[in-house]
């Protein structure tokens, strides 16, 4: 149980968060989406409300340095968890650092499984130095490991990015790769890159939105089913041409090979390694993979391999079996401390960030706690540029009937618009994506008055708030050859808002801007306002009680 506190009884009714995903607060308005949306709910909570800035990015939400952006896993734990973490990118890039990696028991299985079977050893993952779900770096480390080991063949699945990267900078990892495994090749070492695709069209579905897609990557890596091309560079070269605006993200899928014969498909005795630390786009390929009575789609051959993943993707599912790294070990986070205090919770998003709120809220754990009750709202399976209001009226409608049915102590609910839209690149959809959002809130917050509650409304991490790529000197936006700005659709490097909207405490409440203050502090924020302690493994609360 948390100790009561002594100097505050808590809000009457229930304390809500809302996480408006990529919502930063950017440094300058050009480019800005949220700059340019209409949006009267938030300038008024901006203009009346305390509002503070946290940090959402870098070592303040566990990545390697603080040149690394947020993202929604890191954002999500850091919010849920109260604590920051070692996250997997420092993880991996510690374990590869340390050598430690090659001596867990996970690695040395995939080498010994590649040789004992053809020798062939496939990595698949994200194709970037993003570093939101993996790192190219980490998989040229274990390329030159193989070989060190003495496996024979290595073949690398490429996932196309351009959404932690920029939009159409694909050659830029797979060019110097190629060359790479050309060099390290020689007559007892044949590495290459084997297939690949777009990240958003193959392989990396999550939380179940369309399966379909992972079919895809499985006749496509598994399979080597598709068009085949001489190299990567001549496929993406080649796909480009004939889908011209199509980014990185979206390219469809391509196989290498000569004749009709791919290089690398997957078969018997081959190993494989899921080279993502993140978890959330990695599940599903990787049930495919493990899943003796796998149902989801026809997997045609289901080759008996050694399979492993970065990291073990889901703790309580114990997904995948084998892994290279073992995960950040969350512990002592709000969904488990509040339920052990009799807290009711109240979980809801639609399909694309239902599992943050949940999954990535309880520290990648994907059983609930007791009390907890969650409500997915299915998320359009459409290009979100062509739906920027998303499911916000949805979860606007969910949230509202559950504030006033009275059973939750404690709410919270992750709209996605600012995030997906903006990973459009389409600076038009993102703005009304926000301006969808600002409606949800008109709603939502009257009736948190009425229950006699308060919001903390928040983000992540920051996405919509940067739509251009920013000449670094001039601050202006870069220039396509058509004389168009250049689109960014990463997240960005900004602070996000944390504002108390409180209509019962008569003023008695306010938020403290310190100098370390970031996501991590929101959960004994919250605690404080349900007039608990926080839990001694978490960081500071930033409630001011006057
Ligand atoms: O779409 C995703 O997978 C990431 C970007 O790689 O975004 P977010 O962290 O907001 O989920
Ligand atoms: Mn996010
Ligand atoms: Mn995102």
């Amino acid at each position: 149980m948390l100790q009561k506190l002594s100097s505050f009884p808590g809000v009457p009714g229930p304390v809500v968060i809302i996480v408006m995903d990529g919502y930063g607060l950017p440094k300058t308005d050009v480019g800005s989406a949220i700059a340019a949306a209409r949006k009267p709910t938030l300038d008024k909570l901006f203009a009346t409300c305390p509002n503070i800035r946290l940090k959402a990015h870098g070592t303040a939400v566990g990545m390697p340095s603080d040149d690394d952006m947020g993202n929604s896993e890191v954002g999500h734990n850091a919010i849920g968890a109260g604590q920051v973490y070692a996250q997997g990118a420092a993880l991996v890039a510690g374990a590869i650092a340390d050598g430690s990696i090659w001596q867990g028991q996970a690695w040395q299985e995939i080498v010994a499984g590649a040789k004992a079977g053809r020798g062939v050893l496939h990595f698949i993952g994200l194709f970037s130095d993003g570093n939101v779900h993996s790192h190219i770096d980490h998989l040229k480390a274990m390329v030159v490991q193989a070989k060190a080991e003495g496996v024979k063949t290595v073949r690398i699945h490429a996932l196309l990015d351009g959404r932690d990267v920029p939009e159409t900078s694909a050659l830029e990892y797979v060019e110097p790769f190629e060359a790479f495994l050309a060099e390290i090749s020689d007559p007892s070492f044949d590495a290459r890159i084997a297939s690949g695709g777009g990240r958003q069209v193959i392989t990396m579905d999550r939380y179940e939105a369309n399966w379909a897609l992972v079919e895809a990557g499985w006749k496509t890596h598994v399979l080597g089913q598709g068009e085949q091309f001489a190299s990567t560079a001549e496929a993406v070269k080649a796909l480009r041409q004939r889908h011209p605006g199509t980014i990185d993200q979206d390219l469809p899928p391509f196989v290498i090979g000569a004749n009709g014969q791919p290089v690398g498909t997957i078969e018997d005795g081959d190993a494989v390694v899921f080279y993502n630390f993140r978890g959330d786009r990695a599940i599903e390929i990787t049930r495919a993979f493990e899943e003796a009575d796998f149902d989801k789609f026809d997997r045609i051959r289901m080759p008996k391999v050694i399979y492993a993943g970065m990291l073990q993707y889901d703790g309580d599912l114990q997904l995948p079996k084998r892994f290279l790294v073992a995960p950040p070990a969350i512990k002592d986070t709000m969904g488990e401390w509040f339920a052990k205090s009799g807290v009711t919770q109240f979980a809801c998003s639609e399909t694309q960030k239902f599992g943050h709120v949940t999954y990535f809220w309880n520290g990648n754990r994907s059983g609930k706690f007791e009390g907890e009750t969650y409500q997915e709202v299915p998320s359009d399976v459409v290009p979100f540029e062509q739906r920027p209001w998303m499911k916000s009226a949805e979860i606007a409608d969910a949230m509202i009937a559950a504030l006033k049915s009275g059973q939750y102590k404690t709410l919270r609910c992750n709209f996605a618009n600012g995030d997906m839209v903006g990973h459009t690149g389409n600076f038009r959809a993102a703005t009304l994506s926000v301006e969808a959002v600002d409606l949800a809130l008109e709603r939502i917050l009257p009736v948190i008055d009425a229950m006699g509650g308060v919001a903390l409304i928040t983000a992540d991490h920051g996405n919509a708030d940067e739509m251009f790529e920013l000449d670094k000197k001039t601050k202006q936006p870069q220039l396509n050859a058509d004389g168009s700005f250049k689109a960014k659709t990463a997240h960005t490097l900004n602070p996000v808002p944390l504002i108390l909207y409180d209509n019962v405490s008569g003023g008695k409440l306010g938020l403290k801007q310190t100098e370390s203050a970031g996501l991590s502090n929101i959960a004994a924020t919250v605690a404080n306002l349900l007039g608990y302690e926080k839990h001694a493994k978490w960081d500071e609360s930033l409630l001011q009680i006057r």
